[in-house]
């Protein structure tokens, strides 16, 4: 079997710019840039790249960046303050504080702290309630790309077996609810799973969100499933993800390689909720079927 490798980056490229034209068309008729803020506390190598990629995409999309870089030492209180700056501020329409934060600070203080309404990484527990009861909010961008990714690959979702493995709350839990709205038979698998190679093997569909490198093998896969592979792990030999690349891609349909596959995606739709965001705060209408 030769596995189409899924290129996350290609349909990434295409989504930023299909959200760059709408940006432009509300900026035509709002007189101001859909609006971005980006917090950063501490300089996390890591994180500072994902930042500094974030503030490209945004004015690559006709977007205003508010970048706020704080020392590692910031305590809580100043962290809250500035939070409740950006809510109050009219030209921001998205607020993302980049995680982890940390240790002295409570992450969930922070979330809840954000105005749901500009909450475009879909963290606060009012948009995860949102998702859950099938009302309109910000879905987490990262299973919201994965998402994307799915159903160019496959189309109608309905029916199939979906495996995700993980269940964090900013892509496990999201993913699966995602997964059940799509009526896929979801599985979640976690690090308390008994017999995970037998889980993943039922599976027409197999997310992997885990943080261990290579973890999924490739026999473990059913043949002709379809697999995306969420993790983000810096090896030895580099980037590398939570799917053993080289063992699966002879027994899958389709998977997402890394790098090049949900990360590019998970920025993609960092910018569709912002200008969603902004849409709804003005009461200006938009495409969604072109931000899909
Ligand atoms: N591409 C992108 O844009 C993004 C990539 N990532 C990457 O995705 C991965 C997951 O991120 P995140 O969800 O935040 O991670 P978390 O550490 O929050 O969650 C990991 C999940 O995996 C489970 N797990 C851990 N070890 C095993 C195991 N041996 N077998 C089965 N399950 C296991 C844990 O189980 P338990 O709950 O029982 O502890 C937990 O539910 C990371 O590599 C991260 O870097 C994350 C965000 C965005
Ligand atoms: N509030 C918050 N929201 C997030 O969405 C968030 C976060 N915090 N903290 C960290 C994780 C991780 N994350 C990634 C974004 C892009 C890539 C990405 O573009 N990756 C490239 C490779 C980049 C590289 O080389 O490191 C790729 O996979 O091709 C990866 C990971 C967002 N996260």
């Amino acid at each position: 079997m030769t596995a189409d490798i899924i290129d996350g980056k290609a349909f990434a490229l295409g989504l930023r710019e299909r959200v760059g034209k709408q940006a432009a068309a509300f900026t035509a008729r709002t007189g101001r840039q859909p609006g971005l803020a980006v917090v950063l506390v501490g300089d996390d190598p890591a994180s500072s790249v994902y930042v500094r990629s974030k503030g490209k995409a945004t004015a690559a999309a006709g977007m205003q960046g508010f970048e706020h870089r704080l020392p590692a030492a910031t305590s809580q209180a100043d962290l809250i303050a500035l939070v409740d700056t950006l809510n109050a501020d009219p030209a921001v329409d998205g607020i993302l504080v980049q995680l982890p934060l940390p240790g002295h600070i409570d992450e969930r203080a922070i979330i809840t702290r954000i105005d749901p309404d500009k909450d475009v990484d879909g963290f606060h527990p009012v948009n995860a309630g949102r998702l859950a009861t099938g009302l309109d909010g910000f879905v987490p961008c990262t299973p919201l790309g994965c998402l994307m990714l799915l159903r160019h690959q496959l189309g109608d979702l309905s029916g199939k077996e979906a495996v995700v493995v993980g269940r964090s709350n900013i892509v496990g839990k999201p993913m699966a609810a995602l997964l059940v709205k799509e009526s896929c038979t979801v599985t979640v698998a976690h690090s308390r799973t008994h017999d995970l190679a037998g889980v993943i093997h039922r599976a027409d569909i197999v997310v992997a969100a885990v943080g261990v490198p290579r973890l999924v093998k490739g026999e473990w896969i059913k043949p002709g499933a379809v697999v995306i592979d969420v993790g983000i792990n810096r090896t030895e030999d580099g980037l590398v993800g939570d799917v053993d690349f080289d063992g699966a891609v002879s027994h899958t349909a389709a998977i997402t390689p890394v790098p090049g596959g949900v990360g590019p995606m998970t920025i993609a739709c960092l910018m569709r909720n912002t200008l969603v965001s902004a849409c709804r705060r003005e009461g200006v209408a938009y495409d969604a079927n072109a931000l899909g």
